[in-house]
């Protein structure tokens, strides 16, 4: 695995058109699809002065949803690909796995060879994207929800024809949102699809199961959340104060024969840590699924 902020190789083109020639805050940036994870990359792309202002473009199908994101403000909303496709540097493609080889049969005769394609949809792979488009540059990332509040966990990895130099500028562009780890392979982000990209969902159930237990108990809703919500942010600010390990934490809360020791033997009881990891593979094989339904060999389904 490679380490964070470590770009793993690259070799130094000569033909990279754009990058070599103008400045980061000149690229013209192009989001398709404007919904939880498209919108996420918009607004901290705009609010981090990454690029001058008028050089992010965005894009969804829907009428309703441009005239939400035009009534934000924060960047120029195009009503179909025609206007801001060829105009775009670098596109992030944030839609659905389900509606890539539609969206991409339809960018295809508008799209460049100095065009670099960021996709962020679970399991398409970067073969898939330079077939249908007919392109090479190509990065394929897998970010996760906390992105929204500037914690995002970003993977990444790209097709040898991403240069050294580009990959540095889409690193400094992924990090607007939180970090990004540099990967060498594509299983290895379909791998930390099941751990980061639907990883908060895992802990949004625990803390879901928590404050069911919480309510049964009879605290009322807002004592619950606060209890809840206070333990998991406390914990999670323990684990990143320090090299100790999730297990070297749990010792210090449980006392012999005390209250925790009694909760965690229940959850080893019942083989909690194992349904945990089955489900982070879970995760893992239906983003190798999405890959293989989204290559055009098999039909998707929504
Ligand atoms: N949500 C998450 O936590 C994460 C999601 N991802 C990936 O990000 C991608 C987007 O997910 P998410 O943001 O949750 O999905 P959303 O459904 O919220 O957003 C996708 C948006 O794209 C629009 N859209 C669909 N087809 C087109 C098209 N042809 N042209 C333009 N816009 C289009 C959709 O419109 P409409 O609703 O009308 O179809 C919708 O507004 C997925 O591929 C997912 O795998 C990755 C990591 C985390
Ligand atoms: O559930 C999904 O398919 C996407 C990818 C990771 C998080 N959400």
């Amino acid at each position: 695995m490679a380490k964070i902020g470590t770009p793993a190789r690259r070799l130094f083109y000569f033909n990279e058109s754009y990058f070599l020639n103008q400045k980061e805050e000149q690229m013209n940036v192009l989001v398709i699809g404007g919904g939880n994870m498209g919108i996420t990359y918009a607004e901290a792309i705009a609010k981090s002065n990454f690029l001058s202002s008028g050089s992010l473009m965005v894009f969804d199908k829907s009428e309703e949803k441009q005239a939400e994101l035009r009534a934000g403000g924060f960047f120029s909303v195009h009503s179909g690909l025609g206007t801001c496709l060829p105009e775009a540097d670098v596109v992030l493609i944030a839609v659905k796995p389900v509606h890539a080889p539609g969206l991409m049969d339809e960018m295809r005769p508008m799209v460049s060879a100095g065009q670099l394609f960021i996709s962020i949809m679970a399991g398409v792979t970067i073969d898939t994207i330079k077939q249908r488009l007919g392109i090479d540059k190509v990065v394929r990332a897998m970010p996760n929800l906390p992105a929204q509040v500037g914690l995002g966990m970003t993977s990444f990895t790209a097709s040898e024809q991403v240069s050294r130099l580009e990959l540095a500028t889409i690193e400094k562009l992924l990090d607007t949102t939180g970090r990004s780890l540099n990967l060498a392979s594509e299983s290895e982000i379909d791998a930390s699809t099941g751990i980061s990209g639907s990883g908060p969902a895992y802990i949004f159930y625990f803390m879901q199961a928590l404050l069911d237990a919480a309510l049964k108990m009879d605290f009322n809703k807002e004592d619950a959340r606060l209890l809840v919500g206070q333990t998991f942010s406390g914990a999670v600010e323990l684990f990143n104060s320090s090299d100790l390990s999730p297990d070297d934490w749990m010792a210090k809360v449980a006392s012999k024969g005390g209250t925790t020791r009694a909760a965690l033997d229940s959850m080893d009881g019942n083989n909690l840590n194992s349904l945990i990891q089955e489900a982070a593979y879970a995760a893992f094989r239906r983003a190798e699924e999405l890959g293989k339904q989204t290559d055009g060999k098999e039909v998707a389904h929504a």
